[in-house]
């Protein structure tokens, strides 16, 4: 099947070159954020968690969710300061409150994924010394 412009509706090789791009994102702000790398390292700790508890799987669903949120949000903090940079080279009041607007989007939602591992984890650690 093809498009009008004669493009195909998937293009295997441009879903491809997606995926790449993404990735070098991805290791770009792993390279360059300490506060990406920490919540991708906080992540791995809290799958390992919930496999050594046998949390149950629709908890860990929610898990995942919370967590792949936090991180796709400090991707995109991390796309909006790299924006900001290039718009303003000098001290600008409006930067600043761009800048920490993204910030606090991210924290926001990293204060709820600790609140629903708390939710989670809790009880299992409870139910261990039971
Ligand atoms: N051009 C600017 N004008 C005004 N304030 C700025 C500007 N650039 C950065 N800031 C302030 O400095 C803070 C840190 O900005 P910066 O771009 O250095 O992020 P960062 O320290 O690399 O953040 P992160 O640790 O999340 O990567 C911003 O939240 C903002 O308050």
């Amino acid at each position: 099947m093809a498009l009008k412009n004669n493009r195909p509706f998937v293009s295997w090789k441009r879903l491809k070159k997606s995926f790449y791009y993404a990735c070098k994102g991805i290791q770009h702000t792993w390279k360059h954020e300490q506060n990406f790398r920490i919540h991708v390292l906080v992540a791995a700790a809290v799958f390992i968690s919930a496999q050594l508890l046998q949390i149950p799987i629709e908890q860990q669903a929610v898990l995942a969710v919370v967590i792949g949120a936090v991180i796709g949000l400090e991707l995109i903090n991390t796309a909006i300061e790299h924006l900001v940079d290039l718009i303003v080279q000098t001290y600008d009041e409006r930067a600043k409150v761009i800048k920490d607007a993204a910030a606090g989007a991210v924290f926001i939602f990293a204060l709820t994924a600790v609140a629903a591992g708390v939710m989670i984890f809790i009880p299992h650690i409870i139910e261990l010394f039971l």
